[in-house]
C-alpha cells in the first residue's frame, strides 16, 4: 500500500459499505480510507470515466450501473457512499440529458434500491455547484441555491430527493458540499480525460506535456484579476466521508448524531481562497519547472469566487482538516502525476 495514512480513525464500528464510483478519483480516494479504517467495501462503477485499477484492493468490485444496485444490496450493507456521476461542467451545458439521465435518474434507482433492501444511511456526494454564483463569502449552506449549468442542477435535484427520501421513508443521510477538490492519496489521483482542471493541467505544463497553461480571465474583482478557488486535499475529503457515515452508526466525533429521517447537509472546503496566478506559481515552486501562461478569455459560468465556510463540518462531524497548505496540495499531486497518472497501471 503506498497510501499513508495519518492515523485517522473516525469510528470504532466497522461496517458494509457499497461505494458508487468508487473507481473514480474521489471514490477511490474513499474507498482506500474505508479499506484501511477495516471496513468491508464493494465498489459499484460502469468504467465510464473510472479505472479498474484505481479499486483499493480488498474492496470487492462490480461493474455495474447505478440500475444494478438492486443486484447487489441487501440488508447486510450499513450504508452507501454514493460518488458516480457525470462531473463536467462544460459537458452538462452541450449535452444536458446525459446529465438528467445518469447523475438524477441513476440517484432514483438507486434511493429505490436502498429502501427495497433495507439499506438505511447514504453519504452524498454534492458540490459548491449547487450555489451558483454566491452573493456572499464566505458560502454557507443556507446561502441561495440557484446553480448556474446543469451539473449543478442534477446535484441539487438529487440532494432534494434524498430530502424527501430521509422525510418520507426515515433514510439518514449527510450531503457533503466539495468546493475544488485536489492532491492525490499515494496511487489514488486525479486522471480525467480530457482535463479540466486546473491543478493536473498545471503540472502537465510542468512535466513538458502542455506548452502553457490558458488563465481564463485576468480581469476578475479579485486581487490579482484571475479567479479565486477553496482547493481541499483529497485526503482531508476522504476523511469527512467516514465521519459522516460514523454521525450515522453511532460512532460519531463531532457534536451531531444524524438519526434516521434527518438529511445534513455540510460545506468541505478549507475556508481559503487561491487565484488561478497563485496556483500557477506554487507549482512553479513545488515543481522546479517553468510553467508558461497564455491569457485566454474567461471560460463560461465561472464565478469570480468561490470559498467555502465548512463550519458546520467542523462542528457537526468533528471534521478537522490537517492538508490545508497549497503546496502539499500540489505537491502530493505532482507525486501522482509523475508516478502513476498516464502509466499502464492506470487501467
Ligand atoms: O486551463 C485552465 C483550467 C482552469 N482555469 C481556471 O481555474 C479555476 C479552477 O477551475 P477548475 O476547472 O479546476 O475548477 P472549477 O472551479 O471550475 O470546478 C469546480 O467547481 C465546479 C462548480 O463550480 C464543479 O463542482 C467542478 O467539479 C469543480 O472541480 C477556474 O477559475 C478556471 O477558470 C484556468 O484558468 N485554466
Amino acid at each position: 500500500m503506498t497510501a499513508s495514512p495519518r492515523g485517522f480513525s473516525p469510528s470504532a464500528h466497522t461496517g458494509k459499505y457499497l461505494v458508487t464510483g468508487g473507481a473514480g478519483y474521489i471514490g477511490s480516494v474513499v474507498a482506500a480510507h474505508l479499506v484501511e479504517a477495516g471496513h468491508s467495501v464493494t465498489v459499484l462503477d460502469d468504467l465510464s470515466t473510472g479505472f479498474r485499477g484505481a479499486v483499493p484492493e480488498g474492496a470487492a468490485f462490480v461493474e455495474g450501473r447505478l440500475q444494478d444496485a438492486r443486484r447487489v444490496l441487501d440488508s447486510s450493507y450499513d450504508g452507501v457512499l454514493h460518488f458516480a456521476a457525470h462531473s463536467q461542467v462544460g459537458e452538462s451545458v452541450q449535452d444536458p440529458g446525459k446529465y438528467w439521465r445518469n447523475n438524477v435518474g441513476g440517484s432514483i434507482e438507486l434511493l429505490d434500491a436502498m429502501r427495497e433492501a433495507g439499506v438505511r444511511r447514504l453519504v452524498f456526494s454534492s458540490t459548491a455547484a449547487t450555489y451558483g454564483e454566491p452573493l456572499t463569502t464566505p458560502i454557507h449552506e443556507d446561502a441561495s441555491e440557484a446553480p448556474t449549468n446543469p451539473y449543478g442542477a442534477s446535484k441539487l435535484a438529487v440532494d432534494h430527493m434524498i430530502g424527501g427520501e430521509c422525510r418520507a421513508h426515515g433514510l439518514a443521510a449527510v450531503s457533503l458540499r466539495y468546493f475544488n477538490v485536489a492532491g492525490a492519496y499515494g496511487r489514488y489521483g486525479e486522471r480525467h480525460d480530457p482535463e479540466s482542471h486546473l491543478i493536473p493541467i498545471v503540472l502537465q505544463v510542468a512535466q513538458g506535456r502542455r506548452d502553457a497553461v490558458s488563465v481564463f480571465g485576468d480581469d476578475y474583482p479579485t486581487p490579482d484579476g484571475t479567479c479565486v478557488r477553496d482547493y481541499i486535499h483529497v485526503a482531508d475529503l476522504a476523511e469527512a466521508h467516514l465521519l459522516a457515515m460514523a454521525a450515522m452508526t453511532g460512532g460519531g466525533e463531532g457534536a451531531g448524531e444524524v438519526a434516521g429521517g434527518a438529511h445534513l447537509i455540510c460545506n468541505l472546503g478549507n475556508g481559503n481562497g487561491f487565484s488561478v496566478r497563485e496556483v500557477v506559481e506554487t507549482v512553479r515552486k513545488v515543481t522546479g519547472h517553468p510553467v508558461p501562461e497564455a491569457a485566454a478569455p474567461r471560460r463560461d459560468g465561472d464565478p469570480a469566487q468561490l470559498v467555502a465556510s465548512a463550519e458546520r463540518a467542523v462542528k457537526q462531524l468533528g471534521w478537522r482538516p490537517s492538508r490545508t497548505d497549497l503546496a502539499e496540495i500540489v505537491q502530493d499531486a505532482w507525486d501522482f502525476t509523475q508516478r502513476y497518472a498516464g502509466t499502464a497501471g492506470a487501467e
